[in-house]
């Protein structure tokens, strides 16, 4: 182009779009010292660091246009006895709970903590960064925290002694997220997802206080993330009555948006707390009845004798310095008259029978003349931090947010009473203040998008609010990253919008923090923000009641663990004692299937007898495998550049596929080489499919996602039977019993096999027991995957190698007592539920001398193994032998094969503390922990 007007038109143009490609200045930083939260919230914008920092002063959002001075405005004793103090008791139109408004109160005290001294300051930070658990600043931070090296706090402890003086259930909830700090700083340890953590014996001075920090902060900023996550879930669902509808939906308010000329939409560039927020949330009408007479309680506990209506502000800092000084340590503070047990932790009953009360108790509706009569004090001592802080009126507050101002004091409120003692307080409307008119304006009524329901200036302002505090906070946006949280706990702290309760988070944080005092779909934990009774209409009008527990749930006796040989070998024996799986079984496999028969055992060996129970039946099995290994190390291998060395991921692309093609090939599924390609299924949508059904029947899935695997788990076997049926010739009896192998013994006509004889004999007559039959094997293949891989890992560095093929097997179970039981001197109670560790058993000295010691020819006789569910009872010990060995056979058969160099021949895995069931735990590709493992590489040279 030549050079000219145009041209430089176009230049300008190009560069300003290059420019905006970027943030300037840059948004954040890189190293832990940006990563973390500081204590007192200072930081947050890089570039203006004091921004939004504990004892900051507030800011002011609207400039003020009338004059509204003190002495000529009216007495706010007056003006509560005329327009705030409660007339009788309206529940909340749209059925919220009083826990939404201790949830409420958990966020405003995350952002507001007005000073005593000057009203001006606030001495918390202005960002959801749960201060009131982690402290304002470092000296209540030092308090809470233990500093032993594991990133943990003191058991049930918090830091913000305010809380103390609101009723009980506040704290309760707080301390459910002093519960989940615990367990996200122990799981990050236990997933050590950089290999940089060790245990703490082995660590002193500057080592063990670094590995503190890391863990301590990293936990913050993943907790942190749950509370950004229950807000933007069952607090908005409630705010904007989503609930009512069964949506899912919430806002998102922290990606990456560009304006028009492509330059950044800002964000994370931090928040300074308006007085014009703090005035919107004093919702104190919405107290509910019983709160109301917690708070009575309390007042006169605090001021014995005095008459409500002479307290002061100085009465009130005097009385609640008093009611602090008598505090006892922090580890020892309690509430709601609950006791600590020795550990200093609260019993789970307690903790979850307050929030079972306040769910049930009905919060009280905004509206003027709402408020309770006790809570005097704290609206006399609003309405006065209003006038000192110099806020606006309410319709100059209403003119900035964009709406029409109010012309009358009709307009505002409908009810004439209340227009008209307003006008006679105020006289004009341009004078009615912020907070008086902000909380007795005319509630909106219960309409779609309308589920707070306070009056509308309200209602539209905390959404600005909210956005602003989450979308300022540099934490939720640019530094929101897995790298920063570490990839599971970003993964753990995501909303989930197919959870339970329409993408409840609080039910998840209930079921995790207290597993034994809710039922896994109960209301009262996936909708704990709305009362069951208003939840049931609700429900029954979008049809899914029967989703849902509706009763109030009892606590269950919580489980016991044995490790020893004796006891656990016994109660696997004992029909007293009845396992999960059974129960689970018949939720999702209809009919008289494989699983639901424990007590006629016979008829599993009667179908294993018949799957490898002639010579010439194994041998057909077992060459399967041994070739299927070969060939999918050969189709999934790789050659490294300019090498003969050639790779493949062992794990991935052949441990786990193995199985797959071979229940595909037993049940006629066709497996497709790519997502695109013809056929059912690819191995590792099948692997998935299968995995769940087994994870839901056998293993102790996290229980605030065991319905929604359920249902999952349904659908997969819907469909498989369906696929099984098919691919068989079921469904149109075309191929008969003797079809189920035929594509497995393609050499023969399937007649002449033992194990089609052995069918017919057995007599199933209809395609649903054949294809549950089928489809017990196919669950039973998956955790061949995981035998291979552990016996691949023990091996590949190991002298070994011959002794491959004669390793066995072991599992774990959980069984129930059908009554009370004594089993070898262990007591257990009707309905308890008892944990045996076999792996534990099974390394039992006296048993088996050197159990640690790999030794394929240790003595086997006596059948002294213990062998459980799963695998072994699908398959049967022996086959799962076979197999097992052909499978090793086709691996160890290439020479020099060996673990691929650095972190790629490594297994990963790890021990999950609150899985005993599993022996090893693994990261899937979302990065939640998952049974089954995922990723070894290999290398070799030679031909496979
Ligand atoms: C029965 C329940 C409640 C009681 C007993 C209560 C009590 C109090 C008290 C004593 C104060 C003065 C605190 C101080 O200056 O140290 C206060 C302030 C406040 N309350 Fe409540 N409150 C309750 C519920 C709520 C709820 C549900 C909300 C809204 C979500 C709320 C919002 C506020 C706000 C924004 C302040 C000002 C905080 C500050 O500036 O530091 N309160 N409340």
């Amino acid at each position: 182009m030549p050079p000219g007007d145009v041209a430089d038109k176009l230049q300008d143009e190009v560069i300003k779009l290059l420019y905006n490609d970027l943030s300037h200045p840059p948004a954040t930083l890189i190293g832990k010292k940006y990563a973390w939260r500081s204590a007192d919230g200072s930081g947050n914008n890089i570039a203006d660091p004091d921004l939004g920092k504990a004892g900051s002063t507030y800011s002011r959002s609207v400039q003020q246009s009338h004059p509204l001075s003190p002495n000529e405005l009216p007495d706010p004793g007056l003006i509560f006895d005329t327009l705030l103090k409660r007339d009788g008791f309206q529940n909340h139109p749209a059925g919220l709970s009083s826990l939404m408004f201790s949830f409420a109160a958990l966020v405003i005290h995350s952002v507001f903590r007005t000073s005593h001294r000057d009203v001006n300051i606030n001495e918390t930070s202005s960002y959801c960064d749960l201060a009131p658990l982690y402290g304002h600043d470092q000296a209540s931070q030092d308090r809470v925290r233990m500093r032993d090296g594991r990133g943990l706090l003191y058991p049930d402890v918090f830091a913000e002694d305010r809380l103390l003086l609101l009723p009980p259930a506040v704290c309760v909830l707080l301390v459910l997220f002093s519960r989940n700090h615990n367990y996200i700083a122990k799981k990050i340890f236990d997933i050590n997802e950089r290999g940089t953590y060790q245990d703490i014996s082995k660590l002193s001075g500057a080592a063990l206080a670094a590995q503190e920090e890391d863990l301590f902060q990293t936990a913050r900023l993943v907790n942190c993330g749950w509370f950004g996550t229950v807000i933007f879930s069952d607090y908005v669902s409630c705010i904007l009555g989503l609930v009512r509808l069964g949506s899912n939906w919430s806002l998102n308010p922290f990606g990456e948006m560009r304006n028009l000329d492509h330059s950044e939409f800002e964000r994370g560039r931090g928040n300074a707390c308006s007085v014009e927020f703090n005035c919107l949330y004093r919702w104190h009408a919405t107290t509910s009845k019983e709160d109301e007479q917690w708070t009575q309680a309390m007042i006169e506990k605090i001021f014995p004798g005095k008459p409500l209506d002479t307290l002061t502000a100085s009465d009130f800092a005097v009385g609640a310095k008093d009611a602090m000084a008598m505090l006892p340590d922090i580890h020892h503070w309690t509430f709601g008259n609950l006791q600590r047990q020795e550990d200093g932790s609260f019993k789970d009953e307690d903790l979850a029978n307050m929030l079972k009360n306040s769910t049930e108790h009905p919060a009280g509706a905004f509206r003027a003349r709402g408020t309770p009569e006790c809570m005097r004090l704290h609206e006399t001592m609003g309405i006065n931090q209003n006038r000192q802080w110099g806020v606006c009126n309410l319709n100059d507050f209403r003119r900035y947010l964009g709406l029409k101002p109010f012309t009358t004091f009709l307009e505002w409120n409908s009810d004439p009473e209340i227009a008209n003692a307003a006008e006679k307080l105020y006289g004009n409307i341009e004078y009615l203040e912020l907070y008086v008119g902000l909380q007795a304006e005319e509630a909106k009524p219960v309409v779609d998008g309308a589920g707070l329901c306070p009056g509308y200036t309200i209602s539209r302002a905390i959404l600005s609010d909210a956005i602003a505090l989450t979308r300022g906070d540099r934490y939720f946006t640019h530094d929101y990253t897995p790298f920063n949280l570490t990839a599971w706990g970003f993964a753990d702290c995501q909303r989930q919008p197919d959870a339970l309760g329409f993408g409840s988070a609080l039910g998840r944080l209930f079921l995790r923090t207290m597993p034994e005092q809710f039922t896994p779909n109960s209301t009262y934990a996936f909708f704990p923000l709305m009362t069951p009774a208003a939840m049931e209409v609700f429900l029954k009008d979008i049809k899914q009641l029967d989703k849902y527990d509706m009763k109030r749930p009892t606590a269950r006796a919580s489980g016991q663990v044995t490790k020893d040989y004796a006891q656990v070998g016994n109660i696997i024996k004992d029909s007293k004692f009845i396992a999960h799986y059974q129960a689970r079984a018949r939720l999702v496999v209809p009919g008289k299937g494989f699983f639901s028969a424990p007590e006629d055992r016979s008829e599993q060996q009667r179908v294993l007898g018949a799957l490898a129970g002639t010579s010439e039946a194994t041998a057909e099995l077992t060459k399967f495998f041994f070739e299927k290994t070969q060939e999918l190390i050969r189709s999934n291998s790789f050659n490294l550049s300019g090498s003969k060395t050639r790779s493949v991921n062992l794990v991935r692309d052949v441990l786990k596929a193995v199985p797959i093609h071979w229940v595909a090939d037993i049940s006629g599924i066709q497996i497709k080489s790519s997502p695109s390609a013809h056929g059912d299924f690819t191995a590792v949508e099948l692997y998935s499919m299968i995995g769940e059904i087994y994870s839901y029947i056998f293993l102790d899935v996290e229980p605030a996602k065991l319905m929604v695997l359920q249902e999952r788990v349904q659908n997969h076997v819907k469909v498989l039977s369906q696929c099984i049926e098919n691919g068989l010739g079921f469904s149109s009896n075309r191929l008969s019993i003797s079809g189920i192998f035929s594509l497995f013994y393609r050499a023969k006509k399937p007649e002449e096999h033992a194990v089609v004889k052995q069918l017919h004999k057995l007599g199933y007559q209809s395609s649903r027991e054949q294809a549950n039959t089928i489809l017990a094997i196919m669950v039973g293949a998956v955790e061949l995957s995981v035998a291979f891989t552990n016996m691949v890992d023990l091996y590949l560095d190991s002298p070994n190698e011959d002794d491959i093929r004669k390793l066995a097997l072991t599992g774990d179970k959980e069984g129930t007592a059908s009554s009370n039981q004594t089993a070898d001197g262990l007591a257990i109670q009707k309905d308890g539920r008892v944990f045996l560790d076999i792996l534990a058993a099974g390394r039992n000295a006296q048993v088996f001398p050197e159990p640690e010691t790999v030794n394929a020819r240790r003595d086997q006789s006596g059948k002294k193994y213990i062998i459980s569910d799963g695998i072994s009872r699908c398959l049967g010990e022996d086959i799962t032998i076979q197999i097992m060995s052909q499978v090793l056979r086709g691996v160890f058969a290439i020479k020099d094969l060996q673990r691929a160099p650095g972190n790629s021949g490594i297994l990963y895995r790890f021990k999950d503390h609150d899985r005993p069931e599993l022996n090893y735990a693994y990261l899937d590709e979302q990065k939640f922990i998952s049974p089954w493992p995922t990723s070894l590489a290999v290398v070799y040279t030679g031909d496979a």
